[in-house]
């Protein structure tokens, strides 16, 4: 080649490199130098200059707002040198075709990083490092801040490779579905390009755009293996490393050195490691804001003074926060209700509590009342009911059910309507339409917030109880706002709901504030996927009925990790209480009742005029003591029906509970054990009995029919009531059905005493073990109302329905439960039995 080719060359290069030199002076006089720092000569500044990546006082708004000119080091002209600097941010990246094996690439990595971070705003960019060429000695340098928490400990193996890949991809999602705030940058260096799928993998992320706020420095990209096509990366600055170790930058995108595609057309000295001392400064700094940033945990929901707020515009709480600042939801005339959503495990319970906790602490009971119910198998909010542990609860709770029945649910939505009807009449009464104009000085009237956790459970089987919550919680809904009664509904599914029941759409329509938790994309729009991604501990909420765009992302603490602070705000609140303060109602769906435990059956006393046969406890808002009072009406009987064991528990509590209240003396039972499986229960009611000095008879089949027989003609002397206990009456069917001389049989005797005996004082008791029994003994069920009382233990809904006539009965039957059925009051009425200690039943339906 000539000396004159050469030469041209040369000046053109040199002419080329001066245009560039130009073009960079104009671009950082652009920006604003940093501020002087007079004799303090600040670290951050000092941090700031170490890179060209200089923005003047970084916000996060502007630090977002587009690509960042950082330095890669030096371009050598003849004229002198000047700054390299390429664009990066979210969006914009970088790769190097040397791996970082390479000291001068390890050292522009540190480098970068060190820029980067030192330029941004605190805590607005996260590092996360793959380093399996060096083992992770790339990055050790920088280990001060890796122990600051600031950069994540490098990913090595291919296992934790993916996994940060992984991460990336879940940040990247979320960025994109991040529409208010400035998401946070992710900045992921590779020291060398990872292998196959992983490689495609980290050069999607470059394609995936500014919004995506994700910034790759990959090393040994594209990487030398022979017959190896890369994938090709977007937006991206390529730098080659020559042999003498000077770096040839290519084209920035959006911001090219050369009209022809070559790049910068000088040689670039790269920069070398940033100064350790510097290093250390900046993991100081950031050490201690991360620290301080991480230590947001459950105190931080809390008011600085407890129970100073009023609820008269609404509530409000901190559900979390975005960024550094806080989150307030509000049940208000905006978001009256709240729709929850999250898989099983998203952290459901978590975030309920740390709002119910976050409400209860800022607004005093006379301002905030609670109906917390649980469908789940779980313990969601056993916390805010005493135990035998802790006595304490949270007074603002009501009514608390745990494990509840569908029952009971729509028991907590009665009363509830029930509340709002009478907030209704008060207004009007008033003259007002709204609750917070309501005078406040007499009796206060409190916001209700009404939690239901699994609230899907309600709406299983298409039934009169679904029919009827789902129209309990529509009129709630839809009139709630007006009367200060706010729903919180949650579920970890939706799928099915909208199916079942047209009506929920108009339920839904009244839940403008939607939070999703992770896999909680069933309470968004349909097209709006944003909760698939979301990590636990975070949340999206939608204030706009969930649709797209109107997303935040929140993240919120653990309270389940702060059991002690937990705790000691429970026991502040509860001692804080007024004096006359009752604890909450409390259901808890897996509890035997017995009878003695019953307030009702311990007030009992001697002498009352219609002695009450208590059998079980409701199942309704007070648990009301489930009983029938056995006065003069024909057919004032009780029979309990069913095979399990249980009956004969009921029938010992019905018992004992009539002995109580009459004096000794002035009852006597006739008492017939006549099945083997009921022997022992019938041999302690007799044993109470005489042990309360009450005349005792034990009967068997034979000695029941004679009693029946005298019963009948009425030939009885001594005390004025006479109670008849059968224990397992099919076990005397047998000696009943034999007919006397006069064709007279036991069972004309039986059905004669039901029908007479009231008027005479004389009831039965029995337990029979199957309804055709009972209706055989009692003449057919033409006669149902000769035994108007009664206990259905297991036997199935539609068989009851036919017995009683009535076709729509809903009852299924089930461990634990009964239905109590007066057909003189038309009561029907689901029940805990009462159940004799040591006799409780199994999970299998018995
Ligand atoms: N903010 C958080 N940070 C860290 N861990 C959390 C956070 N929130 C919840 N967790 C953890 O996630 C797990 C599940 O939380 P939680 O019990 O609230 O989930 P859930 O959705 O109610 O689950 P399930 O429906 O199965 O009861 C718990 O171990 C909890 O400690």
């Amino acid at each position: 080649m000539g000396l004159s080719a050469t030469f041209g060359r040369a000046v053109a290069a040199h002419r080329q490199a001066r245009a560039h030199l130009d073009a960079a002076r104009r671009a950082l006089a652009a920006l604003r130098p940093p501020p002087d720092t007079g004799e303090a000569a600040d670290t951050v500044d000092r941090l700031r200059r170490v890179g060209e990546a200089v923005t003047a006082e970084p916000e996060p708004a502007r630090f977002f707002a587009g690509p960042l000119p950082v330095r890669l080091g030096w371009a050598d002209t003849v004229d002198g040198d000047f700054p390299a600097v390429v664009p990066l941010s979210g969006g914009t990246h970088l790769a190097i075709d040397t791996d970082a094996r390479h000291p001068a690439v390890a050292a522009l990595l540190r480098s970068l990083v060190v820029r980067l971070l030192a330029a941004a705003p605190p805590g607005s960019v996260r590092v996360s490092a793959l380093d399996s060429a060096a083992l992770g000695a790339t990055f050790l340098p920088l280990r001060s801040l890796v122990d600051a928490g600031v950069l994540q400990p490098p990913a090595t193996t291919d296992a934790e490779i993916a996994e940060q890949l992984d991460a990336a991809e879940r940040h990247a999602r979320a960025a994109q579905h991040h529409s208010t705030g400035t998401p946070e940058l992710l900045l992921l260096v590779a020291a060398s390009a990872p292998e196959g799928r992983d490689l495609h993998r980290l050069a999607a992320l470059t394609h995936a755009g500014p919004t995506a706020a994700i910034c790759v420095l990959v090393a040994g990209h594209p990487p030398r293996a022979a017959g190896l096509t890369p994938p090709p990366l977007g937006a991206t600055t390529a730098v080659r490393l020559d042999p003498q170790g000077y770096a040839w930058i290519g084209d920035p995108p959006g911001h090219p050195y050369s009209s022809d595609g070559s790049g910068l057309s000088a040689p670039v000295r790269l920069d070398a490691d940033p100064p350790p001392h510097l290093v250390a400064a900046l993991a100081d700094r950031l050490g201690e804001l991360h620290r301080r940033e991480s230590e947001f945990g459950f105190p931080d929901l809390l008011p600085a003074q407890p129970w100073a707020e009023s609820s008269g515009n609404g509530l409000r709480a901190i559900v979390g926060r975005t960024g550094r600042d806080p989150v307030i939801c509000a049940f208000d005339d905006q978001t009256p209700h709240w729709l929850i959503g999250g898989r099983t495990g998203s952290g459901k319970t978590v975030f309920l509590l740390n709002v119910l906790y976050g409400l209860a602490a800022r607004y005093s009971p006379d301002e905030l009342s609670l109906y917390l119910l649980d469908f789940k198998e779980g313990v969601s909010f056993s916390e805010f009911v005493p135990t035998g542990h802790d006595p304490s609860w949270i007074p603002h709770a009501r009514a608390v059910g745990i494990e509840s029945d569908r029952e009971y649910g729509v028991a907590v939505l009665r009363e509830l309507r029930r509340e709002l009807n009478r907030r209704a009449s008060a207004l009007k009464r008033h003259g007002v339409t709204k609750l917070a104009d309501l005078p406040r000085d007499g009796k206060p009237v409190p916001r209700i917030v009404a939690v239901i956790d699994e609230f899907h459970v309600l709406f299983a089987g298409n039934d009169a109880v679904a029919r009827e919550a789902v129209a309990l919680l529509e009129e709630l809904a839809r009139k709630g706002r007006s009367y200060g009664i706010h729903l919180v509904l949650a579920s970890q599914s939706m799928t099915g709901i909208e199916a079942l029941y047209g009506k929920t759409d108009s339920i839904f329509g009244q839940f403008p504030l939607r939070v999703a938790l992770p896999g909680g994309n069933g309470v968004l729009d349909k097209l709006n996927e944003a909760a698939g991604a979301l990590p636990i501990g975070s949340a999206i909420i939608n204030l706009s009925a969930g649709i797209g765009g109107a997303n935040t992302v929140i993240q919120f603490p653990d309270a389940h990790a702060s059991a002690a602070e937990v705790a000691a705000l429970r026991h502040e609140l509860w001692q804080a209480r007024r004096p006359a303060s009752r604890p909450p109602a409390v259901f808890k769906g897996y509890e035997s009742a017995h009878v003695d435990d019953d307030p009702t059956y311990r007030g009992l006393v001697a002498g009352g005029r219609r002695p009450l046969a208590l059998v079980g406890r409701t199942v309704d808002v007070d648990l009301t003591s489930a009983l029938f009072p056995l006065d003069a009406t024909p057919g004032r009987h009780l029979a309990i029906v069913g095979t399990s064991p249980v009956g004969a528990s009921v029938l010992h509590a019905a018992t004992v509970s009539l002995a109580r209240q009459h004096p000794p003396g002035s009852a006597r039972f006739l008492v017939a054990p006549l099945v083997a499986v009921a022997d022992e229960l019938a041999e302690s009611t007799i044993d109470e009995l005489t042990g309360s000095g009450h005349p005792v008879t034990r009967l068997d089949a034979a000695g029941l029919r004679d009693e029946l027989r005298k019963l009948a003609g009425q030939s009885t002397d001594g005390p004025a009531r006479t109670f008849v206990v059968g224990f397992g009456m099919d076990g005397a069917s047998g000696a009943l059905a034999v007919r006397d001389e006069n064709f007279r049989s036991g069972l004309d005797d039986l059905q004669a005493v039901l029908r007479q005996g009231p008027a005479h004082g004389v009831h039965l008791l029995g337990w029979w073990r199957g309804l055709r029994r009972l209706s055989d003994d009692i003449g057919g069920s033409s006669n149902r109302d000769d035994v108007a009382c009664l206990v259905a233990l297991n036997v199935t809904g539609g068989e009851l329905g036919m017995y009683l006539g009535q076709h729509d009965l809903a009852y299924t039957p089930r461990a634990n439960r009964a239905l109590l059925v007066d057909r003189h009051d038309q009561r029907t009425r689901l029940i805990v039995p009462f159940v004799s200690r040591g006799y409780e039943p199994d999970d299998e339906g018995d």
